[in-house]
């Protein structure tokens, strides 16, 4: 596992673009061959899809013959809902760049057969092969895409429900009303995540600090499913100083030390 130091968010979205921007253009996707790239919503990767607009618009990058599949999305919300996932995508990040609309892969929480439905994404994903890089956030309980406290680290993609602890982060996004955020949600597994080549998890705040100590210090168990990060053989988190906090100070010199020409200029 590599763990990136960084100070604050806007540090963490450039590094996490630019890693996103290098893999593209060192994969040379085409039509026939496109880069396979999983994503996230919520509040941790909105300065990454900003920096990555911003590559884009640089013409840095191109997602012309990129496709992608998002981790999760919520049950019962109308995908046009300003708070759905898929709103999320396209207002943050879609409607910017030129990515092409047959390559976007999104879960729908108002499918009529949910685990046809979950089964078919699944099968997506394998049509492609794998996944080249699935970016995500963690948890304040320490959940990767969706996969709450005691979730199987084997799972796939399926129904879960979602914590008090969630929803209650989650009801700033509903009018503060944790009456309002939806009680489920369809999620990738964490053996679907585990299965991309690359996965890089961001962590942004304080009340990230004892799920990222998990992640980094612990040891692998379902309570915590972002520890199942350090089954995988090329995982990064990248993390700002707030969510650094429950780390050891040796911890953080190690890693800081062994990426010290990596966090150069960010
Ligand atoms: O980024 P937030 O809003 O703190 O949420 C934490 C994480 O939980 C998820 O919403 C679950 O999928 C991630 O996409 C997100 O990064």
């Amino acid at each position: 596992m590599r763990l990136i130091p960084l100070q604050n968010a806007e540090q963490v979205g450039k590094w996490a673009a630019r890693h996103i921007a290098q893999k593209i253009n060192a994969f040379k996707p085409t039509e026939a061959r496109p880069f396979v790239l999983g994503l996230p919503t919520g509040g941790t990767p909105l300065s990454t899809y900003k920096a990555l607009i911003e590559l884009y618009n640089a013409g840095e990058v191109s997602f012309k013959h990129v496709v992608t599949f998002n981790m999760d999305e919520y049950v019962g919300i109308n995908p046009d809902h300003p708070e759905s996932y898929r709103s999320f995508m396209y207002n943050n990040f879609f409607n910017y760049v030129d990515i092409q609309e047959e390559n976007i892969n999104l879960l729908d929480g108002l499918a009529d057969d949910i685990d046809a439905h979950c089964a078919a994404y699944e099968e997506k994903i394998k049509s492609y092969g794998k996944i080249n890089l699935f970016m995500g956030g963690v948890g304040i309980d320490g959940h990767i895409a969706f996969n709450e406290p005691a979730s199987s680290l084997s799972s796939r993609t399926r129904i879960k429900t979602l914590t008090e602890d969630t929803r209650i982060a989650n009801s700033r996004f509903f009018e503060g009303d944790i009456n309002q955020v939806p009680k489920y949600a369809l999620t990738i597994g964490v053996a679907t995540l585990l299965d991309a080549e690359e996965v890089m998890i961001l962590s942004l705040g304080h009340n990230k600090a004892l799920a990222l100590q998990m992640a980094v210090e612990g040891s692998v168990n379902h309570m915590w499913t972002v520890t199942a990060l350090q089954l995988h053989r090329q995982a990064i988190i990248v993390a700002d100083e707030p969510a650094q906090q429950e780390l050891k100070v040796k911890t953080v010199k190690y890693f800081t030390e062994l990426e010290a020409e990596n966090i150069k200029g960010i």
